[in-house]
């Protein structure tokens, strides 16, 4: 007999599994690491007209699968009113049936709204007017979603201009319980071929008080933020790699291309090639002084719709997996700084599943440092960012390495109603150890198999970012 839709047992098909999940890991506080929220809603504590405005305003995901379904763009980020645009989707949802969307939107009706019911163009006219109910009722701001989600760290995604003035708001609210701590992402002062690359220049010259003429200065203006960013309470950096390059330069090379590009010139693949390593070991160093972890997001292939980009920018779903190899520049670039004993706590992703093996295999090469999961394997990370593509990650880490130090999983979203996504992630976890155990495969040991889930959900990331070191 079929199981009744995402019940409490949901993704659990063993009693081992729904004893990991319901006595261990469900309880487990989130610390999110990675994501893409905006500290200024969480300072103003935003609060929703509707629920187009809090499910469809921001969401790529979700506007990826409206465009699929044949809908206009304005009914995804047009000008259509929040009810078309919550129809459309209503519309769209169960034609994405498997898609991990399936599952995320229905664990956020049930988990913030109470709504158990599958949503679909049936019963799109009655979870409108029971949410918005909700919403217009109050208990349902930006910070009250993540206060009801237990969630006790958030990373958000800055760049080395940001004034970072809203985590310095929330700093000092004493109010807020959860932390909100800001992520060096300083993809723009690496994207030296980049339109706009001399304005940011200008930008970050502003934001670190330092002229910048050269190389030097670029360095010195960067540490300066780096440094702020770290009084602030930056743990982590993060870097977009969409090619992973590196290319040995001097000093005088890699200032010779910053000198080309400050002037608006492209330079050469050659030289951009050998600016961003140095960069980026300049970086690592930086980071590793400080005790930060460091992500490298790997082989996005980004804006594939140029019409699109023109209309609506960035980060709107117009991209996709890139194919570029990663195994020998991955490995020379850390070891670059594993070289100089300047390797910091590093976390690899590569949107290709078909790096799965190479990452998890790299990871072992730079071990050590007395910290126990140094180098990390990411979370299965958007395009993988799937119930599939979870189990691959998990597999493939405990292939490889060791699967009970992972740092777990982190939202990467725009969305405050995205923290479903730990507890997807947390019941495909025990749903696999699960598996094993069920099978013989590991001990049907409840103590040992139950703290390897409450590591991975929580107490892994807790010893690896070190923000209790921020006050
Ligand atoms: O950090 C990134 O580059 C990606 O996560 C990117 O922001 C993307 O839009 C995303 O949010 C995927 O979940």
């Amino acid at each position: 007999m079929a199981r009744h839709f995402m019940d409490e047992d949901f993704l659990l098909g063993s009693e081992t599994a729904r004893r990991l999940y319901h006595d261990y890991a469900k309880s487990m506080p989130i610390i999110d690491y990675h994501c893409h929220l905006s500290p200024q809603e969480i300072w103003e504590n935003r609060t929703y007209r509707n629920l187009a405005e809090v499910w469809l305003g921001g969401d790529h995901y979700k506007w990826r699968a409206m465009r699929a379904n044949g809908f206009d763009e304005r009914y995804v980020t047009g000008d259509a009113d929040g009810y078309e645009k919550f129809l459309a989707y209503a519309r769209t949802l169960p034609q994405a049936i498997g898609n991990p969307l399936y599952h995320w939107s229905h664990l956020e009706l049930k988990r913030y709204f109470g709504i158990d019911e599958p949503l679909d163009e049936r019963s799109a006219p009655s979870i409108w007017e029971r949410a918005n109910r909700q919403i217009q009722n109050g208990g349902l701001s930006a910070r009250e979603l993540i206060t009801k989600s237990n969630v006790e760290v958030i990373c958000t995604t800055d760049d080395p201009a940001d004034s970072l003035e809203y985590h310095l708001k929330l700093k000092g609210d004493a109010q807020f319980r959860t932390k909100v701590l800001p992520s060096f992402r300083p993809d723009k002062a690496l994207e030296l071929n980049r339109p706009g690359f001399p304005d940011y220049v200008r930008r970050l010259e502003q934001a670190a008080g330092i002229p910048i003429r050269t190389y030097d200065d670029l360095l010195a203006a960067l540490k300066a933020r780096i440094d702020f960013f770290h009084e602030v309470g930056c743990r982590v950096s993060d870097h977009a790699l969409d090619v992973v390059v590196c290319e040995e330069a001097t000093d005088a090379e890699a200032a010779a291309a910053f000198a080309e590009a400050l002037q608006g010139r492209r330079v050469s693949e050659e030289a951009e090639r050998k600016y961003k390593t140095h960069l980026l070991i300049f970086l690592g160093r930086e980071y590793a002084a400080r005790g930060w972890a460091m992500q490298y997001h790997m082989n996005a292939m980004r804006n594939n719709n140029t019409r699109r980009l023109a209309e609506l920018g960035p980060d709107t779903g117009f991209d996709s997996i890139g194919d570029t190899s990663i195994a020998r520049p991955l490995s020379r670039l850390l070891d670059s700084l594993e070289r100089e004993n300047a390797l910091p706590k590093t976390i690899l992703y590569s949107l290709h599943p078909g790096h799965n093996p190479i990452v998890a295999s790299m990871i072992g090469n730079f071990q050590g440092g007395g910290i126990p999961g140094k180098i990390q394997f990411g979370s299965a990370w958007w395009f993988n960012d799937t119930k599939e593509g979870m189990i691959a990650q998990l597999k493939t880490l405990a292939d490889f390495g060791l699967l009970g130090r992972f740092v777990g999983m982190l939202t990467d979203s725009r969305s405050f109603l995205s923290y479903t996504r730990h507890e997807y992630f947390r019941r495909i976890l025990c749903n696999l150890i699960g598996e094993w155990a069920e099978n013989g495969e590991v001990p049907d040991d409840p103590e040992m198999l139950g703290g390897i889930v409450e590591n991975i959900s929580y107490r892994n990331a807790k010893a690896y970012f070190d923000f209790d070191s921020v006050r």
